[in-house]
């Protein structure tokens, strides 16, 4: 575990997602900021070359952390850049899914999360890279990613339409079949998703790894195999129950490593981020890769 003092911060905020205002927010930033002597710049997103914009800003100078403000979109760009560096990623989750902040007990109130900015400690968590590209909490193959894919076509955000699509999608779904050689065991056949965990739930709260350790130096691979239609309901329940592991219709390989053959070329995504990486994808864990803000722990309060 390890404390840093915040002298000179980056603040990367995405005006749009969430569907939530966020005037007040650069004033309520400049005010912490002021109050703890820090210094600070907010770059806001814009939807195009993000990436490679903050990418020239850390070029230029050395920030004591950058804080992504979003949903896990921006939250992904943001830790792509920071993995193996030595700058702290943080959190302020104001996004319609906010998976990996929940999943990090980072509080979900934005004063809250805001409050992390003088008072936290620093951790390093484990990171997964699937033919090169960085995953930093849950990316699937399958129902899950088929899903995605739509809702990142439409244009409404919201859970609301997310559980729309999946209920449209779920009843003429087709589980697909994959081979998954990995260093512990490996699994031959047909599955309704694939799920390559570091983390443990999605944005919707769907826990689909309840016993994932984000820096244990390992990453699950989660599979629902199929299963009748009218268990689907139990299915669910067992998501969201943080109980998916007793389901006899799931398998959870624990590993470091892993060549999935996506055999039918099913769609597939990256931390929500939609991505075709072609029929054989390795996935490897890169242990304690990314440094993390997170609350002070309770004892230490
Ligand atoms: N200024 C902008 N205008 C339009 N789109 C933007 C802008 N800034 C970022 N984006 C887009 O926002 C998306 C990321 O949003 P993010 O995941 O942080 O929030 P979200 O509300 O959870 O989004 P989503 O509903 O897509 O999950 C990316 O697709 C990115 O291209």
């Amino acid at each position: 575990m390890e404390s840093n003092k915040h002298h000179n911060l980056l603040f990367v905020i995405n005006p749009i997602s969430g569907d939530v205002e966020k005037e007040d927010l650069e004033e309520e930033i400049a005010t912490i900021c002021q109050e703890h002597h820090i210094r600070f710049e907010i770059y806001k997103t814009t939807g195009e070359h993000d990436k490679e914009t903050i990418k020239e800003k850390l070029d230029q100078q050395k920030y004591d952390a950058v804080y992504a403000i979003g949903g896990d979109g921006t939250v992904s760009i943001v830790a792509s850049l920071l993995i193996n560096t030595t700058t702290p990623l943080g959190i302020v989750p104001l996004g319609s899914g906010n998976g990996l902040s929940k999943d990090l007990h980072i509080p979900q109130d934005t004063e809250e999360a805001l409050e992390l900015i003088h008072r936290h400690v620093v951790r390093n968590i484990d990171t997964v890279l699937l033919n090169g590209v960085p995953s930093i909490h849950l990316s699937d193959f399958g129902f899950n990613a088929l899903v995605v894919k739509r809702f990142c076509e439409g244009d409404t955000r919201g859970p609301g339409s997310y559980a729309w699509i999946a209920m449209q999608e779920y009843l003429g779904y087709e589980a697909k079949r994959y081979r998954i050689e990995t260093d512990a065991e490996s699994f031959e056949g047909q599955a309704f998703m694939v799920t390559v965990a570091n983390a443990n739930a999605f944005g919707t709260n769907a826990n689909i790894n309840p016993d994932g350790i984000l820096n244990d130096g390992k990453f699950e691979i989660c599979l629902i195999e199929p299963f009748p239609k009218a268990a689907g309901i139990g299915i669910l329940y067992k998501l969201y129950t943080d109980s998916i592991d007793t389901s006899v219709y799931t398998r959870t390989i624990s590993c470091k490593k892993a060549t999935i053959y996506n055999l039918e070329h099913e769609v597939m995504h990256i931390d929500g981020e939609p991505m075709n990486l072609g029929e054989v994808i390795t996935a490897e864990i890169q242990p304690k890769s990314l440094k993390v803000i997170l609350p002070l722990p309770e004892d230490e309060e």
